[in-house]
């Protein structure tokens, strides 16, 4: 890993999903240690705090298919100005969440200085939704699809350009519950997935050196969405859309030393850590674990 100086920023939003709590994410977060661990690392850190959400019951979910579009599109405008600057600043953008909507103020605010940047999409599920295929509305299901520039124009063109990721550059690690409309937009973009049938087959190791191979070449940056729910729940609990048969605690920090050793990472999020549904924090302690293995922690 590089030895940028990280800025670590708070998005909690629980506007994008169903269950409340999750808006306390980047608390917990910073509760469990993470400034004081990046810097017994040796990296210089500052802490921007919180973007401003309103709460749910101050404002109206409105009557389109997107609950909460308007306020949603109104707080990652916000995010990703937030970021921009961070990375104008020749820092490294660590955003804490707060629901996995944040992810499209996210690459937003970093797309606009890496025109051509790879992403890898740590999750159980693809958030490749859009309006028309959603089950749920919740926007933390399509914040994918929107960084492609498929779904809401509102959603899609924040930041004033769009799209703002190339699939052929996106890989999707630890799927394994995908909508119908999801896995055609998978089949159709050619987005590689690596499922938990593929890790259960060639193992982690195998699959983050392809990963990190298709998302570094002929790229600009690469960028790190990890929703803890890729996790296994009994390893994260505190997620709001828990999947059982998800990455072990143990391949989920190989594949960050693997990310570490490569040297590729431009930027990370860690995001749907929900603090009610947890167990004495333990969702937010494996982020900042997590996170150590990203900034270059080892065993030995
Ligand atoms: N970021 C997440 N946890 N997303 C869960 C999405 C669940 C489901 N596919 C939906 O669109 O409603
Ligand atoms: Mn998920
Ligand atoms: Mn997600």
């Amino acid at each position: 890993m590089n030895q940028k100086p990280i800025s670590i920023v708070g998005m909690p939003s629980d506007l994008g999903q169903g269950r409340r709590g999750v808006d306390m994410g980047p608390s917990a977060i910073r509760y469990a240690s993470a400034q004081s661990l990046i810097k017994r690392l040796g990296y210089e850190v500052e802490d921007l705090g919180d973007i401003a959400i309103p709460s749910p019951e101050s404002i109206d979910m409105g009557s389109s298919s997107l609950k909460y579009l308007s306020a949603i599109k109104q707080v990652n405008e916000q995010l990703a100005g937030v970021v921009s600057d961070v990375v104008e600043r020749g820092r490294f953008p660590l955003v804490l969440g707060g629901d996995h909507s944040m992810a499209i103020g996210t690459i937003a605010g970093i797309a606009k200085h890496h025109k051509n940047m790879g992403v890898i999409w740590f999750d159980a599920h693809g958030d490749l939704n859009t309006g028309e295929t959603s089950p749920s509305g919740n926007i933390h299901g399509m914040s994918l699809a929107v960084s492609l520039g498929i779904g809401h124009p509102d959603l899609v063109n924040i930041g004033g350009f769009a799209p703002k990721i190339n699939p052929e550059k996106t890989v999707i690690v630890g799927a394994r519950e995908l909508d119908l409309g999801e896995r055609e937009l998978i089949k159709n973009l050619g987005i590689k997935v690596y499922s938990m049938h593929d890790i259960d087959r060639i193992g982690m190791a195998q699959v983050m050196e392809e990963a990190i191979s298709i998302v570094s070449q002929d790229t600009d940056g690469v960028h790190l969405s990890l929703d803890l729910d890729g996790l296994d729940p009994k390893d994260a609990p505190g997620v709001g859309t828990p999947v059982p048969g998800g990455i072990s605690y143990r391949e989920s920090h190989l594949a960050l030393e693997m990310l570490a050793e490569a040297n590729i990472l431009t930027s990370a999020e860690f995001v749907e850590v929900n603090p009610i549904l947890d167990r004495e924090n333990q969702t937010a302690k494996v982020a900042v674990a997590l996170m150590g293995s990203m900034l270059g922690q080892t065993v030995i």
